[in-house]
């Protein structure tokens, strides 16, 4: 059963080159209405072709059937990229994942300390970049499906922020802002419970917001392991949909839109008897590029401390130090 709380957006009225512009404006304020609150939606008929969208999970699933030494060969020096394992010893946090994050060209803000911002030779990518060491892919196919995958995303990222943008109305020059945005990806892998276990399980994945743009979710079909945040501070959960995404407004998405936006705070208790995949592409803007309120929002939030500009690579290395930081309880 769907889960209530979040709404589900037919995404096809949209994409549909036939539909009326009243269709499809329709569709583009159900997606806003949606990022107002909860800041999390389903979207159906996005376009990703069906053999894809099981494919990327399919590899992920065998990836995470591997010993825990092979896995560990992708372990890389990076908080961004590349093979980690937690548990299971550790109550909370308990999973493993792999990640990849595209080539970061940034040394303003004195992110690589050793680097002159004013060389030229300093504005070009380099590996290892500010978040660490390469990417490490399991296997060529794992990077074509993945790669391929992640290129459909993209695309439906346009158009779903071409969407928000004729929703609020804002310029061309704030769509293309909005738009200029790459695509990361994390894999996560959440373990099986065995049998009574399941209920003396803790948190495998602690509540956070994303820090990007907006994210875009492709998770197995089973119980709903993914939780999100009502405004009353409930957690609610996100029952898996087929074939549909769950979408979700992160921190920048919410800093560009003065606080329009949520960018809602989410969890994972997976407490099935067979283990859970989830594909999520996170989209963000350039590294030391500014991340300030759009300037049709500009007023709204005017003064306050958490829409002061900051460049998206200083937040998101100060977003990855304070969720590594020690657990409260
Ligand atoms: O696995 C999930 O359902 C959510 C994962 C997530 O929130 C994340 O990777 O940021
Ligand atoms: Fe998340």
């Amino acid at each position: 059963m769907a889960c209530a709380f979040l709404p589900i957006i037919d995404f096809g009225a949209y994409l549909d080159p036939a539909s009326s512009s009243e269709k499809r404006l329709a569709v583009a304020h159900e997606i806003d209405k949606a990022c107002r609150y909860p800041g999390m939606f389903y979207l159906t008929n996005h376009g990703v072709p069906q053999e894809l969208w099981d494919k990327v999970r399919t590899c992920a699933h065998q990836f995470f059937q591997l010993p825990l030494e092979e896995k560990n060969k992708h372990v890389v020096a990076s908080y961004t990229r590349g093979y980690w394992h937690v548990g299971p010893e550790e109550h909370d946090n308990r999973g493993e994942g792999i990640a990849f994050h595209p080539p970061v060209n940034c040394y303003s803000n004195g992110l690589a300390r050793k680097a002159d911002p004013n060389s030229p030779s300093a504005r070009l990518p380099t590996s290892p970049d500010a978040l660490g060491d390469q990417n490490s892919w399991p296997s060529d196919e794992f990077r074509a499906v993945t790669e391929e995958y992640l290129d459909h995303v993209l695309r439906v990222k346009d158009r779903v922020l071409e969407a928000i943008a004729t929703s609020l109305d804002i310029s061309n020059e704030s769509l293309k802002r909005m738009q200029n945005t790459s695509m990361s990806a994390t894999i996560n892998g959440y373990p099986a419970s065995a049998k009574g276990e399941a209920e003396q399980r803790g948190i495998n994945l602690r509540e956070h917001a994303d820090s990007g743009c907006i994210t875009f979710l492709n998770q197995d079909l089973g119980a709903a392991s993914l939780q999100a945040q009502d405004r009353e501070g409930v957690w609610r959960n996100v029952q898996p949909i087929p074939n549909a995404f769950v979408v979700n407004v992160g921190c920048v998405l919410n800093k560009w839109t003065g606080g329009q936006y949520i960018d809602v705070i989410h969890r994972v208790i997976h407490r099935l008897e067979k283990p859970r995949v989830s594909v999520v592409a996170f989209t963000n803007p350039p590294f030391d590029g500014i991340v300030e309120p759009l300037p049709e929002f500009a007023e709204l939030c005017k003064g306050q401390a958490k829409y002061a500009p900051t460049t998206f690579g200083s937040f998101l290395l100060k977003q990855i130090g304070d969720y590594d930081g020690p657990l409260e309880s």
